[in-house]
C-alpha cells in the first residue's frame, strides 16, 4: 500500500530530482491516494518541510554516511533526507518509529544493499543527534547559515552582502516559517467583520490582519474549498504584500486598467473590487490555461468587468489609451520561499539576467499604452536589485516622460517607512505574514 511515508518519499523525488513544483507535486499525489485527513497532513508536512531543510539535512548526512550525498543514487539521498527530517525536526515521532518507517518506504524504491546503508546510516544519526554542529558563525558566516538555515549559497552570499549578518540570519529563518494562510474579504459582497462571523460559524479560527483593510489571517481551517464563504465568493485567497499593490495603483470606478500579467487574477480581482466592479479591467497573460483560473475566480467572486487577453505581454496592444496599468512581472520569486520551497534550489543566479530582460521589455511596453497622465506599476514578489530598483532605473533613464512617484507617504500610512528604498517599497520576508515584495509606481507625464 502507498502510505503517507512512500508518497512523501515520491513528492520528495519529483521535486528534488525532476524540478517539480510543490504546490502541484503534493495536490496531485494527495489526490491520487486514499490518504485519511491525518496521513494526507503528514505528507503534506513531510515534503514540504524535507524540501525546506534540504541543506541542513544534507549536511548532517553528510557527516554520518561513508558516502556523499551527491554520489547517492536519487532514491537513496531522498530517503536519507525524509529519515534524518523526522528524526531532527520533528518531536512527536519517535526517532526508532521515523527511522523504520523510512526504512519500510524506501523498500517500495531501492534493493537490498541499498536499504541496508539507508538504515545504517539512520540508526547512526540517532546514536549521535547530539553531536551535530555546523560551520561556526564568527569565523565563516555564510557556510554557517547556508547549513544550519538551509539555504544556497549564492543567495546567502547577497543577503550578507546586502544586509549583514544578523539580517541575513532573520531573512533566512523567516523564509523556513510554515507561511499564515491570507485572504482578501470581497468587499462586493461582504465586509471584514461579517466575513470574519461567517468564517467562525464554518470553525475556523480568524483574526483581522490591521495592514490592509480587506486581510484577514485564517490561523486554524478546514479544507478552504469547502468553506460555504469560499463557495459564495466572499473571500480570495492572496498574500499580503500582494493585496498592496491594488491600493497603491488606486484605480477609479470608470477607469479602463490593464493588468499586463494577470493570473491566476489575485490583483485583477482585487483591482475590480476597488472599482466597484465598474469600468473596464483587461486581464492580459501568456498563457491560456491559467486565464481560465481568472474566468473562475470571477464568476465565484462575483465579478463582471473583467476582459482576459491571451498574449504576451511585451506586444499587446489596445486601441484606447489605457489610465492605469500593473505589471506585476514574472521574477524569480525569492520572496514567497516559504510558501514555494524548492524555489531556492531550482532558481539559480543566471535566471536573473533572462528575467531581467522580460521584466524590462514587458515594462517598456506597459508604458507604451498608457495615456498621458496614467499611473503605472511594476512589482514583483522577490528581493534582488536585479529584478526590482534596477529595472525601475533603466526604465527612468530611457523615458523622462515617467516620473516615480516617492512612496514615503504611502509606507507611512501602511506603517512600512523600513522598507523605503529610493521611493519605491521593497519588503523583505519579515514574519510569516510578510511575503519579500517589491512595488515601485511611475506617472506618465505629457499631454497626449
Ligand atoms: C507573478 S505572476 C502574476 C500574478 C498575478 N498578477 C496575481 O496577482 O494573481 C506572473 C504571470 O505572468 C505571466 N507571464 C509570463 N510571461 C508573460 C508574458 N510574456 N506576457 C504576459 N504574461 C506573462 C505568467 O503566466 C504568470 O501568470
Amino acid at each position: 500500500m502507498r502510505n503517507a511515508r512512500v508518497i512523501s518519499l515520491e513528492g520528495i523525488y519529483k521535486i528534488n530530482e525532476e524540478d517539480g513544483f510543490s504546490n502541484l507535486v503534493v495536490n496531485t499525489l494527495l489526490n491520487k491516494s486514499n490518504l485519511d485527513k491525518r496521513d494526507r497532513s503528514l505528507a503534506t508536512q513531510l515534503i514540504y518541510g524535507v524540501i525546506r531543510r534540504r541543506n541542513t539535512l544534507d549536511w548532517i548526512i553528510n557527516k554520518f554516511a561513508s558516502r556523499q550525498v551527491k554520489k547517492m543514487t536519487p532514491w537513496v539521498r531522498n530517503s536519507l533526507r525524509l529519515g534524518v527530517y523526522q528524526v531532527y525536526y520533528l518531536d512527536k515521532i519517535p526517532a526508532p518509529v521515523a527511522v523504520n518507517e523510512t526504512v519500510e518506504a524506501a523498500k517500495s524504491k531501492c534493493n537490498r544493499g541499498a536499504i541496508k546503508f539507508i538504515n545504517g546510516v539512520l540508526r547512526n544519526i540517532i546514536r549521535n543527534l547530539d553531536k551535530i554542529n555546523y560551520p561556526k558563525l564568527e569565523k565563516d558566516p555564510v557556510q554557517h547559515i547556508r547549513y544550519k538555515y538551509s539555504q544556497p549559497q549564492w543567495l546567502v552570499e547577497r543577503w550578507v552582502k546586502n544586509y549583514g549578518i544578523d539580517k541575513a540570519i532573520e531573512i533566512a529563518n523567516n523564509l523556513n516559517k510554515i507561511p499564515a494562510t491570507v485572504i482578501r474579504t470581497n468587499t462586493l459582497k461582504t465586509n471584514r467583520d461579517s466575513l470574519i462571523q461567517s468564517l467562525v460559524e464554518d470553525q475556523v479560527t480568524a483574526e483581522p490582519i490591521a495592514l490592509v483593510p480587506e486581510a484577514i489571517n485564517l490561523i486554524k481551517y478546514p479544507s478552504i474549498d469547502r468553506l460555504k464563504s469560499f463557495e459564495e465568493g466572499k473571500f480570495q485567497v492572496q498574500g499580503l504584500a500582494s493585496m498592496l499593490v491594488a491600493h497603491i495603483l488606486a484605480p477609479e470606478a470608470d477607469d479602463r486598467v490593464v493588468d499586463l500579467c494577470s493570473a491566476p487574477g489575485g490583483k485583477t480581482t482585487h483591482l475590480s473590487q476597488l472599482m466597484n466592479n465598474g469600468g473596464q479591467v483587461y486581464a492580459v497573460d501568456v498563457h491560456q490555461h491559467k486565464l481560465e483560473l481568472i474566468h473562475e475566480n470571477c464568476t465565484r467572486l462575483g465579478i463582471t468587468n473583467v476582459e482576459t487577453i491571451c498574449s504576451d505581454g511585451r506586444e499587446v496592444s489596445f486601441t484606447e489609451k489605457i489610465d492605469k496599468l500593473l505589471v506585476d512581472a514574472p521574477c524569480s520569486g525569492l520572496g514567497i520561499m516559504a510558501k514555494k520551497p524548492e524555489i531556492r534550489w531550482q532558481k539559480k543566479p543566471q535566471d536573473l539576467l533572462e528575467l531581467q530582460q522580460l521584466q524590462a521589455e514587458l515594462l517598456e511596453n506597459g508604458a507604451k499604452l498608457l495615456k498621458a497622465g496614467g499611473v503605472l506599476i511594476y512589482s514583483t514578489c522577490t528581493f534582488t536589485d536585479e529584478e526590482n530598483i534596477d529595472i525601475i532605473k533603466g526604465f527612468l533613464e530611457k523615458h523622462d516622460n515617467f516620473k516615480l512617484v516617492d512612496l514615503s507617504q504611502t509606507a507611512q500610512s501602511f506603517g512600512l517607512t523600513e522598507y523605503l528604498t529610493e521611493g519605491t517599497l521593497q519588503l523583505l520576508p519579515d514574519d510569516n505574514l510578510i511575503e519579500g515584495f517589491f512595488i515601485a509606481k511611475m506617472v506618465k507625464s505629457g499631454n497626449e
